[in-house]
């Protein structure tokens, strides 16, 4: 059944055209508007687990995104910690189970598939969003163009630097917005060239995490195991986090400035490093400390914009999928209907939005916490050190693949459900 309310997203990333998908297959009119003036993902791979999975197959998207991932079922994603100097001993084999399976997927062959799902007319393009105000009836939303859209709830989903969250949040870049003291090289390596070059370890559709002091990579095929997916990290530990770096936050790294980094580091490390031509560099922020809430009135964030965090533990997305999910779930409920969203803004609403951020925000902050953790855990290490706290790691990855969603469904429909006015 049609839904008579109106929902405009902010942000066609990942989580908002996932949002955008969610939305529409369940009758409700929504709008997205995307500043780019195309849908654009980074040339380079994302690692989906278990709960990314069952969020996608909760939206509709899993089938698409199976179909044009590399492998033809999910597979064993869980990282395999080789020390990063001398040998690449191993340091930590994670338990292999049956539930651990993840897709490792090119980030713009997963728009495609998404992008493919999509009514074109609920796309616009070009529209930066700049500002948003209430009105006495809707949420406006203004553009950079100087045109505005008005909705009966807006989405968030305009990544770490939302503009969206300064509804939500006052001050929140200010407040909230974290330099991690972490720069991350990202590129593409073509498989060939690394054997050429005699790169002796084994790799396989698993992730690889070289680890070492205030340095760590990740790596792993993808696109047909033609190309090797790397990530370097570098950072700085002996200083708090730092304010919001001035922008851009992403720019092209020059040729050696990673290599000379990298000379005590062992041999395939060396490889690796040597085969990065062309990488991007992201200064990584994160939402530290993590917001309280992820709404006010009629507006609501999502991905990154609600929870922007390290990559360490390869769930920011998957929380994103989690959160729209949710999000969804509780919009089509029989409950929530126009009749119910009176202005001022009723109660239905905004318990609704309320429901969702007293699920989510726990959870995904917690999350956030784990990845910074994750990373001081990596580079932390030492050859020779007794106790190697890489081990702890297995505390950190379960609860984020294993955590049941129906449950947090039901527990924000059941919030819901006790203040919906009967008419
Ligand atoms: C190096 C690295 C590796 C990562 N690896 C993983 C991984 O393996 N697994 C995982 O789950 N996550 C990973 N992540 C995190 C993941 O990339 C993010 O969590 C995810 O992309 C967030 O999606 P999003 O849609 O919330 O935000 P974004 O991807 O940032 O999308 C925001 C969209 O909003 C648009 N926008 C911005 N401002 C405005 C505005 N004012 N008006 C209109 N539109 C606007 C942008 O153009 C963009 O299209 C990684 C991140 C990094 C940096």
């Amino acid at each position: 059944m049609a839904k008579d309310f109106t929902v405009a997203i902010v942000g066609g990333g990942m989580c908002g055209l996932a949002c955008t998908v969610g939305l529409s297959k369940s009758g409700i009119h929504v709008d997205v508007f995307e500043a780019g003036s195309k849908f654009e993902e980074v040339g380079a791979g994302v690692g989906l687990g278990p709960n990314a999975l069952r969020a996608l197959k909760g939206l509709g998207l899993y089938e698409a995104v199976l179909s044009r991932s590399d492998t033809p079922s999910p597979t064993f994603r869980q990282f395999l910690f080789l020390s990063g100097l001398g040998e690449h001993e191993v340091i930590y084999d994670y338990p292999r189970t049956a539930d651990d399976l993840g897709l490792g997927i090119y980030r713009p062959v997963f728009f495609d598939a998404v992008v493919g799902l999509l009514d074109p007319s609920t796309v616009h393009f070009n529209k930066r969003c700049v500002s948003l105000t209430t009105t006495e009836t809707t949420i406006a939303i203004t553009f950079a163009d100087g045109t505005t859209h008005e909705a009966d709830l807006v989405i968030g989903a305009d990544g770490i630097r939302s503009v969206a969250r300064n509804f939500v949040v006052v001050d929140a870049m200010q407040k909230h917005v974290t330099f991690t003291n972490t720069v991350a090289y990202r590129g593409l390596i073509p498989l060939e060239d690394l054997e050429a070059a005699g790169l002796q370890m084994q790799l396989s559709t698993r992730p690889i995490a070289l680890v070492g002091l205030n340095k760590h990579f990740v790596i792993y095929p993808i696109h047909g195991d033609k190309r090797i997916n790397v990530v370097v990290f570098m950072s700085k530990r002996d200083i708090p986090p730092q304010p919001p770096l001035p922008s851009p936050w992403v720019t092209a790294a020059s040729d050696g400035e990673l290599q000379d980094q990298f000379q005590e580091w062992g041999r395939d490390a060396r490889i690796i490093v040597d085969h990065m031509k062309a990488s991007s560099k992201w200064s990584i922020h994160a939402l530290n400390p993590p917001l309280a809430s992820y709404c006010r009135g009629r507006v609501v964030l999502v991905g990154d914009a609600a929870h922007g965090m390290p990559p360490h533990l390869g769930a920011g997305a998957g929380q994103g999928f989690e959160d729209v999910f949710v999000l969804c779930e509780l919009l089509k409920n029989d409950k929530v209907t126009k009749s119910n969203l009176e202005v001022p803004v009723t109660r239905v609403v905004q318990d609704a939005l309320q429901a969702y951020t007293e699920v989510r925000a726990p959870r995904a902050n917690w999350v956030l916490e784990r990845t910074i953790e994750a990373g001081q855990i990596y580079e932390s290490y030492q050859p020779g050190r007794e106790t190697q706290e890489v081990t702890k790691l297995s505390n950190l990855w379960d609860p984020i693949w294993h955590h049941d969603l129906g449950v947090d469904v039901n527990r924000a429909v059941e919030m819901v459900s006790k203040h919906v006015r009967v008419s």
